[in-house]
């Protein structure tokens, strides 16, 4: 069973004793998700990442998921994704194709990739673009405050240096606050060009899951969540902060092990 804490301004805590465990987690919140989303709006708009994130959402494809989740109302997005071929190694399409997408009946006109063909500041406009669109359609639902688009669900996964998406520490990107999808060509992690769902548009969502699995994260989890003081304010996964949706942290024990535990109640 996980061990469920949530801390008094950073969200929901699941703490899982394996990878095993999480999965099985992971797999019951988007499944609860989808089916709460589809009764409420008729559809289920989620945007994922790359990452081992994709792996552990595996047993979404077997039983009883792959029977019970209403997968024709399903509206898949990126969070990020890098400017490279829809068959090249490092792209977050390939990844979700190769281990999601190719399990599951998701309508082919529901995924929505990036265009692969041009450069990445085209590839930002053409898919805020075409989000704007599935917000005047409502099949993106749109936030209370603000002309944002508000998914149902944004899965993102935190790298060891505290980056989510494609936002890295002290870039300038974490500023931005106009437009909904952003370009970088100086990603430190690479390929280094890539396009990211920027903070507003995060924020904006009514469900917002990072997962983070494995002791080399364990640092940046602390970092993301404890109360650390302003040097760590604008960690990238700190910024998450949903305005008004719902944040919950899938870790393993491993990166979790450094978290102190005095900002928690059961
Ligand atoms: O580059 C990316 O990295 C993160 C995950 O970081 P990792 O160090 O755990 O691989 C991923 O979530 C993001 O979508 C991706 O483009």
């Amino acid at each position: 069973m996980a061990h469920s804490r949530v801390h008094k301004d950073r969200g929901e805590l699941r703490i899982h004793e394996n990878l095993d465990e999480l999965g099985t987690d992971l797999a019951e919140y988007i499944a609860e998700l989808s089916e709460a989303s589809v009764k409420e709006r008729g559809v289920f708009a989620i945007a994922v990442s790359g990452g081992s994130l994709i792996g552990l959402m595996g047993k979404l494809c077997e039983t009883p998921y792959n029977k019970t989740v209403d997968w024709a109302k399903w509206y898949i997005f990126w969070a990020d994704e890098r400017v490279v071929g829809k068959a090249h190694a490092d792209s977050n399409y390939k990844l979700v194709k190769d281990g999601f997408l190719s399990k599951v009946p998701v309508v082919p006109s529901h995924v929505n990739s990036i265009n692969d063909s041009v450069s990445a500041e085209e590839a930002a406009d053409i898919y805020e673009f075409h989000i704007r669109q599935l917000v005047k359609t409502r099949t993106i639902n749109v936030s209370d405050n603000s002309d944002c688009p508000k998914f149902d669900l944004i899965l993102l996964e935190m790298g060891p240096d505290g980056h989510v998406a494609s936002l890295f520490p002290n870039h300038p990107m974490l500023d931005e606050k106009a437009e909904w999808v952003a370009f970088i060509t100086d990603s430190p992690k690479p390929p280094p060009e890539r396009i990211t769902f920027t903070l507003p548009v995060i924020n904006s969502a009514s469900n917002v899951a990072v997962v983070v699995t494995g002791e080399s994260k364990a640092e940046a989890v602390h970092l993301a969540i404890d109360d650390v003081g302003p040097d760590y304010l604008s960690l990238p996964a700190r910024l998450v902060q949903p305005t008004k949706g719902k944040l919950v942290w899938f870790l393993d024990k491993p990166a979790a092990s450094k978290l102190d535990g005095s900002q928690f109640s059961e």
